[in-house]
Order: structure tokens, then C-alpha cells, then sequence
């Protein structure tokens, strides 16, 4: 928890507690329903909560903005950037029932209520936001695919409305479908532990 205040230190008591409480709402429900790897669990708050709010790190989003999470398993990197951004609305989308169940959950018991859930492939989504969000689901190329019918043409925000997804070292193999407006951003130059070493915020306006 601590790693979080280092680079959020504005936090309010109310967001300080909700981050507090997720350690043990994780630990427990990834016992039941597996949302992370065992292994890991014990570096939620580096390896899961610091890296989903690395998109903060980019952008700021305007209250009042909307957001699909596209593959948000347990809730990453939707729960976190809920709780950074309160006035933001969050819609959590994933094609595995039990997945959604746990980051329902997680949602629920710190009360946040800045956040929508569908159990369904993103292909059926049919709402549109400002920006689509997603960790480790599929390829750029296939994300810029499904989700250009869910991208609104109105704008409220200083970035122009697209995807913005969270990268680890394997993005040199990807085709990069825009590659002209890409923009990759190095989280290394952000965070200084080991982990954020190769990780990327890959944001394509669409
Ligand atoms: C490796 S997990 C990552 C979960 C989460 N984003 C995270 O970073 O912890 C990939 C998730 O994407 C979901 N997924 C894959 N293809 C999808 C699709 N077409 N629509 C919705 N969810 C999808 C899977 O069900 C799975 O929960």
C-alpha cells in the first residue's frame, strides 16, 4: 500500500481506505476464484494496483468521462482507476462469468459506485465511451478491431478519445496497426522499481 502513496500522495482518506482494503478482499477471493497468480499475490499492490494506475500517469481523465475495461478479469486495470478517479465511470467487461463475480465483488465491498459490469465478449458490447482501457487481453491489432465501434465521436478530454492499454516487454512483436498516432509511454520513467523496467502505456487515438 505504502508503493501507492509514493506516487499518488493527493490521495483522499476515502481512497487511501478503499486501496487499504483491497489486499485482503484480493488474497481472499483469489483463494476461491483464481484472478491473479498465486505468486503474485503478495505484490498486488506493485505488480496489479501501481501497474493499472500507470494510465495516470498519461492521462487525467475529465469528470463525467467514460471507460470500457476490456478483459478486466478481476478487475484490472478498471478497480483501481475507479477508485483514482471517483467522477469517471467505469464499465468492466469480461467473457468469464466467475471473473466478473470477484471484481463485482471487490467492487461492492469498498463501496465503489462509479462502476458498471458485463459478463459478455467485448465483440457484443455495443456502447460507445471515451476511451477503452485493457491489460494483457490480446494483441494491438486485434483490441483496435473489436473495439472501434465502442469509441464516441464526442470529446471531453485534453487526449482524443481511443485505447489506451498497458504493454510488458512483448510489444516489439506486435504490428502496430496506427502506427503514425501511436504513442508509447514508458512507465520506467514513471516508477523505479525493477518491474516497470519494460512496461508501456500504448495509447491509440481513434
Ligand atoms: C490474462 S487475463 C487479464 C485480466 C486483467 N485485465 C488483468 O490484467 O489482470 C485476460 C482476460 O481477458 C478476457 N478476454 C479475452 N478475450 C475477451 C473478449 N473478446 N471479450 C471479453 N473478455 C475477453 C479473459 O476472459 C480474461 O479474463
Amino acid at each position: 500500500m505504502e508503493i501507492i502513496l509514493k506516487y499518488f500522495p493527493d490521495l483522499t482518506e476515502e481512497q487511501r481506505k478503499q486501496f487499504a482494503a483491497l489486499y485482503d478482499l484480493y488474497t481472499d477471493w483469489n483463494s476461491k476464484i483464481n484472478v491473479i497468480s498465486r505468486k503474485d499475490i503478495e505484490n498486488l499492490y506493485e505488480h496489479h494496483v501501481l501497474h493499472s494506475l500507470g494510465i495516470a500517469k498519461v492521462i487525467q481523465f475529465r469528470p463525467g468521462t467514460s471507460i470500457m475495461d476490456l478483459g478486466t478479469g478481476g478487475g484490472f486495470p478498471g478497480i483501481p482507476l475507479a477508485i483514482l478517479f471517483p467522477e469517471v465511470k467505469f464499465h468492466l467487461v469480461d467473457s468469464i462469468g466467475k471473473k466478473v463475480r470477484v471484481a463485482t465483488e471487490v467492487a461492492n465491498a469498498i463501496g465503489l459506485k462509479n462502476v458498471t459490469f458485463r459478463h459478455a465478449r467485448a465483440e457484443e458490447e455495443k456502447r460507445t465511451f471515451d476511451f477503452v482501457v485493457s491489460r494483457a487481453v490480446m494483441p494491438l491489432a486485434d483490441l483496435i478491431k473489436i473495439i472501434k465501434k465502442n469509441i464516441s465521436s464526442k470529446q471531453q478530454n485534453a487526449l482524443p478519445n481511443g485505447l489506451i492499454c498497458l504493454k510488458g516487454g512483448e510489444l516489439e512483436h506486435e504490428t502496430m496497426p496506427f502506427k503514425h498516432k501511436t504513442v508509447i509511454h514508458s512507465l520506467s520513467d514513471n516508477f523505479e522499481e525493477e518491474f516497470f523496467k519494460t512496461k508501456k502505456v500504448v495509447y491509440v487515438p481513434i
